[in-house]
């Protein structure tokens, strides 16, 4: 992106899509946020473990939120446009029309979404090899990365899908071709989701021995063979087609985009923290660890050199900050939990009731009713009986097992909204201690973390933030200088 004319009156607008909605931001020279729009996103589960979305649907969201936050402005005054977005496989055929990823043959649903677990045993099959580039994702492949999930495409879908296809991209590459015309990918996408090397590029071998030669053949063109740092501007800019699509001047500067779980990592790792009194001043950003924490939660901590974790996907070079290696844990539904779990309980229709008699979101509800119901002790002795293993769509890390499912042992009779409350509590704690195991293994590792920085959807909720300052800050530590901080 342009650095060096940020003259005053400059507009940027960056694109944020998440797992169920799109988010548009209008900032000035100075990052300062002027305006905010987003917009819900369609989601299908044809069947189990399925999960689908459309490719049309998601950009005509990505215009919607576009046009609102610029209105108003000199739209001539906007220097940049830049999109990050979940990393879900978006399939087009050679004419770059959407092509279908299910038996139904909806080519509308042509996006085979993160958390899909589809591709069970391709996965299997793929971690079977052993292939040396397995290494760089933390020793395990898994399923809700790119490469299970073409061999799916390939083994089930032949004719309808794989053989027509054209072009494979990361939602985020999709996005700035979209926007430009360029197919060029990011860099941050292809190394985390798909085996490429920031170093050495594509290695042919593990493609030929998982299945997937045809991709070598054709020298990567259908996955991509020019990568990008994220942030480099791409071709002529946004193109007259999109510009019209986005209310926007053609010929603006796009860039390479980011996975939404990197933008948010590298929007809070660096964070100033100067003049708060915090702990955390003057040491080094290597000591930070970035929570994303949306849907699903992602644990972005980089270092100088290398650091290989067993189930914590990396190390990748540059993927994230410019010459860090970045590892990355994870919790493949944490958001996604705390809603199933409110939503599914019998008294969940008068939480409802009651949150908008007050005017609350249903979380600040339960906090407030956790607040009544603990009397005079700590919030965390409501759970001494009631616990949860968080697991309900598998492991990420540490653990890095995808057959894992959850748990909620100390259940009574009782269903009233007190049930409620505390079962919501025990599966923020369970999920708290997901991200302490986390820590643990990147700390047996190498890394030194000692401050937390949380972002997302979850980051409004403060509950979920203080037992993770609770849980983790028990991790043997200095309590006193474990902090997190949230934005
Ligand atoms: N005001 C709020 N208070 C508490 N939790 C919230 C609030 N708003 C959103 N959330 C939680 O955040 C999650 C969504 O976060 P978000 O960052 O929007 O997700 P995504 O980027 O995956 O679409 C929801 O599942 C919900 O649990
Ligand atoms: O795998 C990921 C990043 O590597 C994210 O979990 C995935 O992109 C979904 O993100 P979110 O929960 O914010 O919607």
């Amino acid at each position: 992106m342009p650095g060096g004319d940020q003259e005053l009156g400059s507009y940027y607008v960056g694109v944020d899509v998440g797992t169920g909605s799109v988010r548009a931001a209008l900032v000035d020279q100075r990052g300062t946020l002027l305006a905010f729009a987003d917009q819900p996103i369609n989601q299908w589960e044809p069947q189990f473990n399925h999960h689908e979305q459309s490719s049309e649907d998601i950009w005509a969201a990505c215009c919607i939120v576009t046009k609102k936050v610029v209105q108003g402005i000199d739209l001539n005054q906007i220097r940049g446009l830049g999109f990050d977005a979940t990393c879900s496989l978006v399939v087009l055929d050679k004419q770059f029309r959407p092509l279908p990823v299910n038996h139904e043959g909806d080519s509308h649903r042509n996006i085979i979404m993160w958390l899909d677990h589809r591709a069970v045993s391709q996965v299997h099959r793929i971690n079977e090899t052993k292939h040396s580039v397995l290494q760089y994702v933390g020793g395990v492949m898994s399923v809700e990365m790119q490469a299970p999930k073409l061999l799916w495409l390939k083994e089930n879908l032949r004719e309808t899908c794989w053989d027509k296809a054209g072009h494979f991209f990361d939602l985020p590459d999709f996005l700035s071709w979209k926007a430009t015309g360029v197919t060029a990918r990011s860099l941050c996408s292809l190394v985390c989701k798909w085996t490429y090397s920031a170093e050495k590029g594509w290695d042919d071998s593990f493609w030929k021995m998982v299945g997937l030669e045809d991709l070598v053949a054709d020298n990567y063109s259908k996955i991509g063979n020019q990568v990008l740092p994220p942030g480099t501007s791409l071709g002529n800019g946004l193109t007259p087609e999109a510009a019209k699509d986005l209310g926007l001047p053609a010929g603006i500067a796009v860039a390479a985009s980011l996975i939404d779980a990197h933008a948010g990592g590298l929007g809070v790792i660096g964070a100033d923290v100067r003049g708060h009194g915090l702990a955390c001043e003057g040491q080094p950003v290597t000591s930070r660890l970035a929570i994303i924490c949306g849907t699903s939660s992602c644990h972005m901590g980089i270092s100088k050199n290398p650091i290989f974790v067993p189930g914590v996907w990396g190390p990748y070079f540059s993927a994230m900050v410019p010459g860090f290696w970045l590892n990355e844990g994870g919790q493949s539904v944490t958001g996604k939990l705390i809603d199933h779990m409110v939503q599914g309980h019998a008294a969940f229709p008068e939480l409802q009731a009651k949150a908008t008699a007050r005017c609350q979101s249903i979380y600040a509800y339960l906090n407030s009713h956790l607040d009544l119901i603990k009397k005079a002790q700590p919030v965390g002795f409501l759970t001494v009986d009631l616990h949860v293993w968080p697991d309900f769509h598998g492991n990420r890390s540490p653990l890095a097992d995808l057959t894992l499912k959850g748990m909620v042992t100390g259940l009574k009779l009782s269903q009233d909204l007190d049930d409620l409350a505390i079962l919501y509590l025990a599966t923020v704690q369970a999920i708290a201690f997901g991200t302490r195991l986390i820590i643990e293994a990147m700390e047996s590792a190498g890394h030194s973390i000692s401050t937390l920085f949380l972002c997302g959807g979850l980051g409004k909720n403060p509950l979920f933030v203080q037992m993770h300052a609770d849980i983790t800050g028990g991790n043997g530590k200095n309590e006193q200088s474990w902090e997190s901080c949230v934005s």
